[in-house]
């Protein structure tokens, strides 16, 4: 069976993993399988240069192949912001409902034409031995006044995806996957993670 090891301790990612690469009969393990692995400081100052550090220290501790994920959400007027910071936007230990609720409040009044937003994924792929690589995808949409939906994580239920006409958080996984910022950016790698695997016999 083949098998992709992402460098991520998100169950929520974890789970949008496990369901894409399921469909190509790819088993999907993360670090929640290794809980002895200690945490890989973000450091970078790029999604890519934080999905490379985590990709590249999780491949050198395992000795093989392994996917990072940096994501995060990117709202134009508040230039950027949180961006890289996504996950500590409302400080450590990082919680998604004060990171929702500090967007939120932030962007309290502001008609809906200057709420655009989008989620950006970068992956990172390392092989031992080689130069890493990267690729993104992004999702655009606007951040709404309120939460809606349950579903997802992160800042899905502020998240409104205009070509669905609903939050991020009330579609189903099936979906989300079509559509995410995760999704687009795996879409990328698509054509070279066959090659991939079957090189490194994972
Ligand atoms: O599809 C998404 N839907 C909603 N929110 C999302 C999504 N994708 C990323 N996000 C948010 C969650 C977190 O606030 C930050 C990621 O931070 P990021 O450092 O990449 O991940 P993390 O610390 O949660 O786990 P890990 O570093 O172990 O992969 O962006
Ligand atoms: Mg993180």
């Amino acid at each position: 069976m083949k098998e992709v090891i992402i460098a991520t301790k998100n169950p929520g990612k974890a789970m949008e993993f496990e369901h894409i690469f399921s469909a190509r009969g790819i088993v999907v393990r993360t670090l929640l399988d290794f809980p002895e692995i200690p945490d890989v400081e973000e450091t970078g100052l790029t999604f890519e240069e934080n999905a490379i550090l985590k990709a590249e220290a999780i491949s050198q501790a395992l000795g093989k192949m392994v996917i990072g994920d940096d994501s995060g959400l990117i709202v134009d007027a508040l230039e950027g912001r949180p961006g890289i910071y996504s996950a500590r936007y409302a400080g450590e230990p990082k919680n998604d409902q004060n990171n929702t609720d500090k967007v939120l409040s932030e962007l309290k009044g502001l008609p809906e034409e200057k709420r655009s937003a989008r989620f950006y994924c970068a992956l990172a792929v390392a092989i031992p031995g080689q130069e890493p690589m990267t690729v993104s995808g992004t999702c655009e949409g606007r951040i709404l006044e309120e939460r809606r939906g349950t579903n997802g994580f992160g800042y899905d239920p502020v998240f409104y995806v205009p070509e669905k006409g609903v939050a991020m958080a009330e579609l189903s996984s099936d979906e989300k996957n079509k559509i995410s910022h995760r999704a687009n950016a795996l879409k990328k790698l698509d054509v070279v993670l066959d090659s991939i695997l079957e090189k490194t016999g994972q």
